[in-house]
């Protein structure tokens, strides 16, 4: 099947285009340009789905930025976060006194972004802050501080633009919503 045909059937409708896309990297990436204006922050990137936006975003910040990324997983293959955070691969750099700005695709039950602050933090970090394209806060269960974000979203499953369902479509270049059927068929 060619991805196109792919995309329709799984695809209910379009939620963000590529260029509502693009107005959020800017407009993220000209307050980012501001608030750390002579700050060398670290950013960095939860792999895998924060990638596309972390690569869009970053062009737009006009900031000695250093790049690094940690892969933190608690979903595996399903719809519902397990809970259990766990580091699949760590970041390289030392994050004592620096400036971390941790980059998310999405924010949904929020223990991802939560526990990847905390480490930061515990690790000696000057400040820990994030930047999330999509804030899902319908579906938060914990308190979690998100300083900079693209837009909100309802509680419905996303996907394109990094963003995966069962690993897969993370290259569609815009954010989709998933049909609900789709989901019916995987969850049972
Ligand atoms: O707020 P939460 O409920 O923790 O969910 C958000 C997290 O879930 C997704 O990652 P996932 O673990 O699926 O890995 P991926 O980035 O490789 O897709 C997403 O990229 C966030 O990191
Ligand atoms: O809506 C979503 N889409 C893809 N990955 C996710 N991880 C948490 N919520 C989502």
């Amino acid at each position: 099947m060619a991805k196109s045909d792919d995309i329709n059937r799984i695809i209910d409708h379009k939620l963000f285009s590529e260029d509502d896309i693009q107005e959020m990297c800017k407009r993220l990436g000209k307050q980012l340009t501001e608030d750390y204006a002579g700050k060398k922050p670290l950013v960095i990137g939860a792999l895998k789905g924060a990638v596309y936006f972390l690569t869009d975003l970053t062009r737009e910040m006009d900031v000695e930025e250093q790049l690094d990324f940690i892969d933190v997983s608690s979903y595996g293959d399903g719809f519902e976060s397990t809970g259990k955070v766990e580091i699949v691969s760590d970041v390289a750099t030392d994050v004592k006194d620096r400036d971390v700005l941790i980059v998310e695709d999405i924010v949904d039950s929020g223990l991802t972004l939560k526990f990847m602050k905390d480490l930061f933090k515990e690790r000696g970090a000057k400040s820990v802050k994030c930047c999330v394209m999509l804030n899902k806060e319908a579906r938060r269960t914990t308190d979690v501080e998100i300083e900079y974000y693209g837009s909100k979203v309802g509680d419905e499953f996303v996907v394109g633009y990094g963003m995966d369902f069962l690993n897969m479509y993370r290259n569609i270049p815009y954010v989709g919503v998933l049909k609900p059927e789709i989901i019916e068929k995987y969850i049972k």
